[in-house]
């Protein structure tokens, strides 16, 4: 690779000084410097836990230095923000890609762009289609990011940083989830920018890449700088020695002479499925089978379908037992233990301790009788990571902390308590370094040697060669050939998977297909709603004329812009993932402050409207600090303001006090086009709020923080101003809805607003809103609002009790909880069919 760029003294693009980073307990990096040059890779080295990914999240403002300067853009900094950094030229790829899933693809991609690149909001979609296209990707922008694979989100984000047109790149270990023909696409990309003067950070455990690619080198051990210099001045070997500080004389345990009399232990014939075709193949116990080919054609979905996932047809045998069911369930009963490539996400309880997540499949046996045993499960957990080394500071550790070779590590030893018969691992090294990928290897051996059936998939064919006996290379969900023997290697691994592909015509680079998004919540949820609300409207008149009574009609939609109004102020809250429970006290509080102003006249009735919403959003800002600068959880934070805002109410006004002059009485009645004044006020803030949230940034950073805060300040979004901006908007909506209650009652009273407060999250719920954060329509929760307050007001008329209230309520709530369940069960229907 040519390295373009070059000068006597070039200006460097990017200078770390004297880095230091200590998180409790652990010292992560102690005095780093890190410079970075135009036109050149400069490789950042280490063990699992070095500190390589804490430098680099430095650089881009995602960790904060305990000390040490930032040189960035001719800038000297003790610290910088994410946005900062990437205005200043520097764009990052994460190792786990930093893109909030409740957002869509065109979302993440504007959000991660400097300023000074983003396109309008409005061509935004064909902007990146087309962007996408130049780089040999179909991507659908408007696919929601949780609906990618790891790959394709790494692909996503390697395009937002190539179209931020970066001075300096940072990729934090690219590869391993890419396929080796996307990783020379990528090679050839980071080519062409180093031939523009772009400085590369490159992180990798892959050795060969950084021969391949790299210029300069720094190797970090324990948080300091171990090694430093020019990567040709180094062999493969040496640069292994490098960073594990000791000579590796084997990376591969030996592989036993094919055994021919055994019977096969996984037996698999012409097995179908969603994305592959007709696979057979068998395993004997002892043998280690690897599964290859180029990303996207049909292995990893195989390797699902062993494990139990997604329908299938054609047969699975584990010795003569047929797994008549293929749920993961039934694999599990037949022996089969699945070791998934997302191993937090899919296979591990993150924030539980490594001795539960180590005992968690094997309970009957660490806590007879169903009590837990800390003795029995430590005994456990110590035998099986005995041989291990586990890098934890103890057992009790969260893992969730520990480095991907570790995690990897723990689930070998639970793998070990569960005594599989068949072991399936996906991409068993991905992220792990050199010292800890030789004790994985040589784990798996040892379960092949104790006679269990071992099928790894992997995208790294050096991996492959070493590890496996035999090796199936898929293409187009086919088995392409089946490798034997002396023809393990990687260049028959590769040449099959490169060479079939080619023989179907692609271009090399694996693209995904176009996803469309399916969402029932927002639109069709709010369509839904409003159709239960016409109906229910229907059934009240044809029960009693007295319905559409003008006066109880008024008091319908006056009562309904109190319901949308709280209902929207606790969307924003949940949106950021969180939640509000002071808004029926703020919604008594702004009567009892209005009251003040109310038998005065108009004009002081506009000044209190005005003095409600500031000490509404008064306490939303109040709110705001107890989550952000305390770091108190909402839920708390704003229960705790809830009572001391209702005391205040309650000193102000001790009794309910009506109070109303006739001016004001007259003004708040007023209507627009026979609509009350305070609806037509609701509906305009609910179809603000609605732009808010879809159109502009501020509304993108929202959904990003209750998405995913971590990757939302990774992305650049302030999250502690997102979350304090939710709870003060939840704070003023929240006294408006008291005014709108004061409009109708004219009476103020301290005890009045609480049950709204329920109110509010039932609106949500039921208008489809994530309570997990992330996403909603507040046209949606506007329709739950109107529902709610029809399902009241139609009760006298229907003849039913106030219990009819709830009941229709917690109806509405099951509803709304069972639709997106349905839904996802005519979209597995679907799978099936297209399958
Ligand atoms: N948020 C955190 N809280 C506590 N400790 C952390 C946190 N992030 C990282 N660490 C610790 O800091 C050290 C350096 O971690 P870092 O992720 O930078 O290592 P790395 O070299 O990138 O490792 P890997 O190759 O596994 O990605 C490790 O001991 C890790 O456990």
């Amino acid at each position: 690779m040519s390295v373009a760029g070059d000068s006597l003294t070039p200006q460097p693009l990017l200078e770390l000084r004297d880095i230091e980073k200590t998180y409790p307990g652990v010292k992560a990096l102690a005095g780093v410097s890190l410079t970075v040059l135009p036109g050149r890779v400069h490789a950042v080295l280490g063990e699992n836990g070095a500190g390589k990914s804490t430098l680099v999240g430095i650089a881009a403002g995602s960790v904060v230095p305990s000390a040490g300067t930032i040189k960035l853009d001719n800038q000297e900094l003790a610290r910088i923000q994410p946005r900062d950094a990437r205005n200043a030229g520097l764009a990052i790829v994460y190792q786990t890609p930093a893109l909030a899933p409740a957002l869509s693809v065109v979302d993440c991609v504007l959000e991660l762009l400097p300023d000074s690149k983003r396109p309008t909001r409005a061509g935004a979609n064909d902007w990146l289609t087309a962007h996408f296209r130049s780089l040999g990707l179909t991507i659908d922008p408007t696919a929601l990011v949780g609906s990618l694979s790891q790959r394709e989100a790494h692909l996503v984000e390697i395009a937002a940083a190539l179209a931020s047109e970066p001075k300096i790149l940072v990729l934090d270990e690219p590869t391993e989830a890419l396929g080796p023909e996307e990783t020379q696409w990528l090679f050839d990309r980071v080519s062409d920018l180093l031939s523009r003067g772009v400085g590369v950070v490159y992180i990798t455990h892959r050795i060969p890449e950084v021969v391949e690619i790299g210029r300069d080198l720094t190797v970090l051990r324990d948080g300091q700088v171990v090694g430093r210099g020019s990567v040709a001045d180094y062999s493969a070997d040496e640069i292994v020695e490098l960073i594990i500080g000791r000579s590796l004389e084997t990376t591969f345990p030996a592989k036993p002479p094919p055994s021919v009399a055994a019977a096969p232990l996984l037996s698999v014939d012409g097995l179908s499925g969603l994305g592959f075709t007709d696979v057979s193949f068998h395993v004997k116990p002892g043998q280690i089978v690897g599964l290859a080919g180029v990303e996207g054609n049909g292995q990893r979905q195989f390797l699902g379908a062993l494990a139990g996932r997604g329908p299938v047809s054609g047969t699975i045998a584990v010795g003569n037992q047929t797994v008549d069911r293929h749920t993961p369930r039934a694999a599990i009963e037949a022996g089969i233990v699945f070791l998934p490539g997302d191993r937090l996400g899919e296979a591990m309880f993150g924030k539980m301790s490594v001795r539960e997540n180590v005992v968690a499949p094997s309970l009957s046996t660490a806590m007879p009788g169903g009590i837990v045993n800390k003795r029995r499960e430590y005994h456990l957990t110590r035998e099986a990571t005995a041989d291990l080394a586990v890098k934890t500071a103890s057992l009790e550790t969260p893992v969730a902390t520990l480095s991907g070779g570790s995690q990897q590590k723990v689930l070998l030893a639970r793998t070990r308590l569960e005594s599989p018969r068949v072991l399936l691992v996906e991409d068993p090294t991905q992220g792990v370094d050199a010292g800890a990928r030789v004790r994985i290897y040589s784990v798996l051996r040892k379960f092949a040697e104790a006679g269990v059936a071992v099928v790894v998939l992997s995208t790294d064919a050096v991996e492959l060669e070493g590890l496996c006996d035999t090796v199936v290379v898929f293409s187009r969900g086919r088995v392409q050939a089946v490798l034997e023997g002396s023809d393990v290697t990687e260049r028959a691994i590769t040449g099959t998977a490169v060479m079939s592909q080619r023989d179907h015509g692609a271009d090399g680079l694996t693209v995904s297909p176009r996803r469309r998004r399916w969402r029932f919540a927002g639109e069709a949820q709010g369509g839904v709603l409003a159709a239960l609300t016409i109906a229910l409207a229907v059934a009240t008149t044809a029960a009693s004329d007295s319905f559409l009574n003008p006066l109880n009609v008024n008091q319908l939609l006056v009562a309904a812009s109190v319901m949308i109004l709280v209902g929207v102020a606790q969307l924003l809250v949940v949106m950021t993932g969180g939640i509000d429970l002071s808004v029926g006290s703020v919604i008594a509080t702004a009567g009892v402050v209005l009251s003040f102003f109310a038998d005065q006249g108009a004009a002081y009735f506009i000044v209190g409207v005005f003095v409600a919403v500031v000490a509404g959003a008064g306490a939303g800002m109040l709110n705001g600090l107890l989550v952000t600068a305390i770091g108190i959880p909402s839920v708390i934070a704003t229960l705790v303001s809830s009572i001391g805002i209702v005391g205040i109410a309650q000193i102000l006004r001790p009794e309910p006090t009506f109070a109303v002059s006739d001016e004001v009485a007259e003004l708040v009645g007023l209507m627009i086009l026979n609509v009350p004044l305070v609806l037509v006020i609701a509906i305009v803030v609910a179809l603000v709020v609605q732009f808010v949230v879809t159109r502009t940034r501020m509304g993108r950073g929202l959904r990003a923080t209750g998405s995913d805060a971590v990757k939302a300040n990774r992305m650049g979004v302030n999250v502690p101003r997102a979350r304090c901006a939710a709870l003060v908007a939840s704070g003023a909506l929240s006294a408006l809805a008291g005014i709108a209650l004061y409009t109708s009652t004219t009476t103020a009273d301290p005890n009045s607003g609480q049950e709204f407060t329920l109110v509010s999250v039932t609106a949500v719920v039921i208008a489809g809103v994530s309570i997990f954060g992330g996403s909603g329509s507040s046209v949606a929760v506007a329709v739950a609002g109107l529902l709610l307050a029809t399902v009241t007001n139609a009760l006298t008329f229907l003849s039913l009790t106030i219990a009819w209230q709830y009941w229709f309520q917690g109806i509405f709530v099951l509803l709304a909880a069972l639709i997106p369940i349905a839904a996802g069960s005519v979209r597995r229907r679907l799978h099936v069919r297209i399958a």
